[in-house]
């Protein structure tokens, strides 16, 4: 029951037409939408889009301050994004960064995942999954521009795109660090890291939960590039410029080639991969863990 009813949320929230998502931003042309002629906005307060349709190009924003936590919502307005993103022939690629300075993003956002229902688990669940099956088999390209830390999720978001940039900066550190919380990461966070690093590099990472700061970063090929961070949106447009000189349809099919099997592993088992998440999350001793972590977050301040 949880189940339908998550799924039924997540395919109405998909079916809405854009107009209508209740907080949907009127589309703003030129140079007042934050960028030359020709770029238009358009999105949610969530997430924003930038395209330049001239280019083929569009930009997505994270912006869910304070720590881009990847919440409902934001899940949502991206899948939503993303779809009319890959419907309009005008659009070959997509750069996904982060409207929050020094964060791309802290991750799952944790209190979707503490003291809720477990129809509020089932369909935060869904979500997850139907994002990560949307980045990681785009037919667009997709290139992250990693403008701050990026932690778990934050990194699985960028393990997804086909090529990653990182400001260097020694706070911004990547990795999947699932077992700091004392929590597990899905195996398919594991074979998305596996695919990009390798099983040793990738075994040692999540079993130690390790953040990598850019150069080492680089050095295990979690990222593919490191650049100063003035130069991060310059230097995944450039990328995204080879990444577009190869016919589309020659890139697509080798993506898909690459990556339909590890899609497909959670595509033949998304209710029972649901299912394993409910009673994992639901466990008091993962429900303490995350309240801990959460209050350790909070107290930080104090
Ligand atoms: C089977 C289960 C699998 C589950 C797989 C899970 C995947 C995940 O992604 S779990 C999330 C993992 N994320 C993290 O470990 C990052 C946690 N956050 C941080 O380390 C830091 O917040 C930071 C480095 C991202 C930013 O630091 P800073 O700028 O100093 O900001 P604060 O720490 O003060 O945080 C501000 C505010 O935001 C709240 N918050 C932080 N992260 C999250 C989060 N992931 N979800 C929800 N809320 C988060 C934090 O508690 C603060 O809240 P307030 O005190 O109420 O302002």
């Amino acid at each position: 029951m949880a189940l339908m009813v998550g799924a039924r949320v997540l395919a109405r929230n998909l079916l809405r037409p854009w107009s209508r998502l209740p907080d949907a931003v009127p589309g703003r042309t030129g140079p007042a939408a934050g960028g030359g002629d020709g770029v238009r906005c358009f999105g949610s307060p969530r997430v924003l889009v930038e395209t330049d349709p001239a280019k083929g190009v569009a930009v997505i924003k994270l912006k869910n301050p304070p720590v881009n936590s990847l919440s409902l919502e934001v899940l949502t307005e991206f899948v939503i994004s993303l779809e009319k993103l890959e419907n309009d022939k005008t659009f070959r690629g997509v750069i996904v960064t982060s409207d929050c300075p020094g964060i791309f993003s802290a991750g799952l956002d944790l209190t979707e995942m503490c003291g809720k229902s477990q129809a509020h688990y089932a369909e935060y669940w869904r979500a997850v999954q139907e994002l990560w099956l949307r980045l990681y088999l785009s037919n667009l390209v997709v290139i992250a521009a990693i403008n701050g830390v990026s932690p778990a999720g934050g990194c699985l978001i960028s393990l997804t795109c086909d090529y990653r940039v990182l400001a260097d900066n020694p706070k911004y550190s990547i990795g999947l660090n699932e077992t700091l919380l004392g929590i597990v990461a899905p195996s398919w966070f594991k074979d998305t890291l596996v695919n990009t690093v390798g099983h040793r590099t990738a075994e040692r990472a999540l079993q130690l939960g390790l953040l990598f700061p850019p150069a080492e970063a680089l050095r295990v090929g979690i990222v593919d590039q490191v650049v100063p961070e003035d130069q991060v949106h310059s230097a995944a447009l450039s990328v995204m410029a080879r990444w577009l000189a190869i016919p589309d349809h020659a890139r697509q099919l080798t993506k898909n080639l690459m990556r339909k099997p590890t899609a497909d592993r959670l595509v033949k088992q998304r209710d029972a991969d649901i299912q394993y998440f409910l009673q994992f999350i639901s466990r008091d001793s993962i429900q303490k863990s995350l309240r801990v972590y959460l209050d350790k977050l909070r107290q930080k301040k104090g």
